[in-house]
């Protein structure tokens, strides 16, 4: 019987099916296993296409199978070969999946191709692989189908593309651009005669008609070019993946195959997959004893014997300290005190605690003129963390070496170890940071205090195994994750003009908040005092307060110099980048360069504290000059950090929901360029492509973490304004199974009353922090999909460390919460004793290069960017 007509049998109902997906390290492959698992109630199971254990000379014993991958196959009803990047004639992009292929009589099993697997696929059965005219990234087009098989009952498709290769049988549409009657649309032809048709796309003119799903002739094998889990796809999407169980279910039926139960294969770590790769036992790849580690004040290079310390006796010491140089410092409760913040600003709160010339970490939420929140549901809170001298200790992790360090309040490194999993660390202390007791008074905060710093662009590669770039010999080490334990801080919460004073330090700490209350109260009688006129107006950026001979001596034009990329060579990387893109190797790729602004050190700047106030009033320039929702202040270390990001990398509650609020679409604001026309572009389809990839890379991570039918985009493609710029935003949430609370963006910093943490299950509030860890690096700062990305962005930008710049900063709560943004729009300088005359303070940027883009409009847009930031440079 041929198998059309199997297709007509209605399909029996049976136990959830066991699908398999191939994943080719793709970006949006938790997307598909999630609709998979909604639409057919089945369960997937995910394996790599170059897991070690299937490879040629692969020692599978070792590696908990002694099954060929023929055999693995048959514990599945069915497999999905997923999307991915590069090609499908390089073997090496498809993996496991030309397997599939192969498969004959008794092995055969239905097979769904998407994408890259669809090209596989086609490949296998005679196809060739050609690039597009136009490449098609996150643009959705209607596709004209057959309206049989898959597609049976499926209204008007709209469907997403991200493909910059397409399948070629030599069809009479797409050698002639015509067909003799309607009917041929649907003919395989001479070249592959397997191949039937089942779907073209006609939308792009330049492109032709693009083959976009077939069905093999006998084998129960299908395929599609477009991907139908795209949160732009419409649900006909749903409705062509339920079709193809049902045509697969009628050809198990028929064949009557049914899985044999084997042993469970399970995914690998990426660790497992590396002592797989270098057939070394892992015990052999954890546990070197000997590194290259850095010293304590200079951080010159030197090897030493590392005793390995575990993660349990890290937490111990940060929480009990010992009875030397480390504090005992027990989190047991949260001392909280609340006071009104009147007309209090952040920067006045931190001039009455001397943090201008101290070390100290601020994350602060622009305001408008009447103090209120800039935007509802992210610039609610601002966080004062105060550094105690000698006392505040610091967690530091190199990827270089793989040591990570715990500092005390001197600088001194008190213990190092060598980890191959940093975060499990920073996971374990958190746990032993929670406080076992209720805050000693109400407290809405969402930070009572914990760790607060920030982790690198390259801390993040480490966690989709891309291998940072070296340090160069002149870079001086910074740490790649670098968070301080603050346990004393003050809270504003902007809407309802609350202060809180908090402290985690120590079960005596109560007399410290009292006294910091008493001097805040202080301030707002003396506030109040000044007569201000009401409403504030926003202070001119240039009016007297910024008038400072300290900067204007420092900022003085003929001794700064601003090194930005050149125009021709960046706008020739964005060429390059377009290239690979059109090749099929990545989607969308974020490039970035670094600009540079030196200046002679300042003769006044002579000792720390006042080193420290001339960052202090960069700071301030720049908070005025560009107010975003997520500007920050770090003096940490050897590190200055000045940052005015308008984007949130992701922030999670107590009870483990989480939100992220990618950025990607920018116009900037220059002479002539009015709001319309700025809504123009970015309502324009490249503009809303970069955003929906982005969209779509994040629903993927949160899917990996939170399950299917647990994550939803509650905001596609706002515009949002900003001081110099217009973004295009997208909010993705993520909610873990059993809780209800499901926010909209403007309800999520509503404040979450502080028992609510204790309400979540130890698993459930955990999510937060492994979808915050799981996610780095920042999807918005990488394009997609992302490992191929990463590697390729690594090349082009010269193998150059990013460093903080494309990272994330913000804090890990004690009570379980967190916030991060992503650090762009931000001034970075280190101390070194490199360069005793100058400071440089680097200030990264870039944009999303897209087939679409424009080489020139690119250069323009980082320039946007990093003047941005720069503005606050200008005397
Ligand atoms: C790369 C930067 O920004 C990123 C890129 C954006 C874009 O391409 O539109 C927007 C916001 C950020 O995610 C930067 O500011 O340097
Ligand atoms: N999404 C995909 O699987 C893309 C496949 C292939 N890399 C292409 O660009 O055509």
């Amino acid at each position: 019987m041929a198998i059309k007509d199997l297709e007509s049998i209605p399909a029996p109902s049976v136990i959830p099916p066991r699908i398999l997906y191939l994943d080719a390290y793709d970006s949006f492959s938790n997307n598909i296993i999630a609709q998979v698992e909604i639409c057919l109630n089945a369960k997937v199971s995910k394996l790599y296409i170059d897991d070690p254990r299937f490879q040629p000379g692969a020692k599978p014993a070792l590696l908990g199978t002694s099954h060929s991958f023929h055999e693995y196959l048959k514990q599945f009803d069915a497999v999905i070969a997923g999307p991915g990047p590069g090609t499908a004639i390089d073997d090496k992009d498809v993996g496991l999946m030309k397997e599939l292929w192969k498969l004959q009589d008794a092995d055969l099993l239905p097979v769904f191709g998407i994408c890259l697997g669809f090209q596989s696929m086609a490949v296998a059965f005679g196809a060739d692989i050609e690039t597009l005219k136009e490449p098609k990234h996150g643009l959705v087009s209607e596709i004209l189908h057959k309206g049989r098989s898959i597609f049976i009952g499926v209204n008007q498709l709209l469907a997403t593309q991200y493909h910059s290769l397409q399948v070629n049988i030599e069809h009479p549409i797409q050698i002639k651009r015509a067909v003799r009657y309607p009917g041929e649309l649907w003919c395989s032809t001479g070249k592959c005669p397997d191949i039937e048709p089942l779907a073209w796309d006609f939308d792009n003119r330049t492109n032709g008609a693009v083959l976009m799903a077939f069905k093999h002739a006998q084998k129960p094998f299908w395929g599609v070019q477009f991907h139908p889990e795209s949160i732009c796809t419409n649900d006909e999407g749903k409705h062509m993946i339920q079709n193809w169980w049902k045509c697969a279910q009628t050809w198990i039926t028929k064949h009557a195959i049914k899985s044999t139960p084997i042993s469970a294969t399970v995914p690998l770590s990426v660790l497992e997959y590396q002592c797989a790769l270098s057939c070394k036992h892992i015990s052999e790849v954890t546990q070197p004893l000997v590194a290259s580690v850095r010293g304590t004040q200079s951080d010159t290079i030197f090897r030493k014997t590392v005793s390995t310390l575990d993660p349990e006796r890290l937490a111990k010491l940060i929480r009990n300290g010992d009875s030397h140089s480390l504090p005992n410092l027990p989190p047991d409760v949260v001392h909280c005190a609340t006071t009104g913040s009147g007309r209090l600003a952040v920067a006045d709160v931190c001039n009455v605690f001397n943090i201008p010339r101290s070390e100290a970490i601020i994350l602060e939420s622009g305001l408008q003129a009447d103090l209120l929140p800039l935007k509802v549901g992210t610039g609610r809170y601002s966080i004062i963390g105060l550094v105690i001298p000698r006392e505040t200790l610091r967690l530091h992790y190199y990827t270089d070496t793989k040591l990570l360090q715990l500092r005390d309040g001197n600088n001194s490194v008190y213990t190092e170890t060598l980890v191959d999993n940093v975060w499990s660390y920073i996971k374990t202390v958190m746990k032993h940071l929670k406080p076992k007791r209720e805050p000693s008074g109400p407290t809405f905060a969402p930070f009572w205090g914990g760790l607060m710093g920030y982790v690198s662009y390259e801390a993040g590669l480490e966690q989709i195994n891309v291998l940072p770039a070296a340090y160069r010999e002149n870079e001086s080490a910074v740490p790649d994750i670098c968070f301080a334990y603050i346990t004393r801080t003050i809270v504003f919460d902007h809407q309802v003009k609350k202060i809180y004073v908090q402290s985690i330090r120590c079960p005596d700490d109560k007399p410290w908040v009292s006294g910091a209350v008493e001097r805040i109260y202080e301030a707002v009688g003396y506030k109040s005092a000044v007569p201000t006129p009401s409403p504030m107006p926003r202070p001119n950026p240039f009016d007297s307060m910024l008038k400072d001979p300290v900067i204007d001596t420092y900022l003085d034009p003929n001794k700064t110099l601003i090194a930005v990329a050149d125009r021709a060579g960046y706008s020739c990387k964005v060429s390059k980048c377009q290239n690979i893109i059109s090749k099929g190797h990545s989607y969308e790729l974020c490039l970035t360069t670094t600009n540079e602004i030196r200046a002679p050190k300042s003769s006044s700047a002579d000792s720390p504290s006042s080193t420290n106030e001339l960052s202090w009033k960069l700071y301030s320039r720049l908070v005025k000059q560009n107010p975003a929702p997520f500007s920050a202040y770090i003096r940490l270390h050897n590190l200055h950090i000045l940052s005015s990001s308008p984007e949130r990398y992701i922030s999670w509650d107590r009870n483990g929901s989480a939100q992220c609020r990618p950025i990607k679409g920018t116009v900037r604001k220059l002479p002539g360029v009015t709001q319309s026309d700025a809504l123009a572009i970015l309502s324009s389809p490249k503009e809303r492509a970069e955003n929906l990839m982005i969209v779509d890379l994040v629903r993927h991570q949160l899917h990996g973490v939170y399950g299917a039918g647990n994550v939803r985009v509650t905001q596609l493609m706002n515009i949002e304004e900003y001081e110099t710029l217009w973004q295009l935003v997208s909010v993705i949430d993520a909610v873990p199974p059993g809780v209800q609370k499901a926010r909209t963006p403007d309800e999520w910093e509503e404040p979450a009353d502080y028992v609510s943490g204790r309400k979540a299950s130890p698993e459930t509030s955990s999510l937060g922090f492994e979808a915050f860890v799981q996610s780095l690096p920042p999807g918005s700062m990488t394009g997609a999909p992302k490992k191929r990305s990463c590697e390729i962005l690594k090349d082009l930008e010269g193998e150059k460390r990013r460093g903080v710049y494309s990272g994330v900063l913000g804090y890990l709560d004690v009570g379980g919460g967190g916030d991060f943004s992503v650090v762009i729009r931000t001034a970075v300088k280190i101390d070194s004793g490199d360069n005793e005359k100058e400071d440089v303070w680097r200030i990264g940027a870039g944009g999303a290069v897209t087939a679409q883009s424009i080489p020139e409009a690119e250069y323009e847009e980082m320039c946007g960017k990093f003047s941005s930031t720069a503005r606050a440079f200008n005397r």
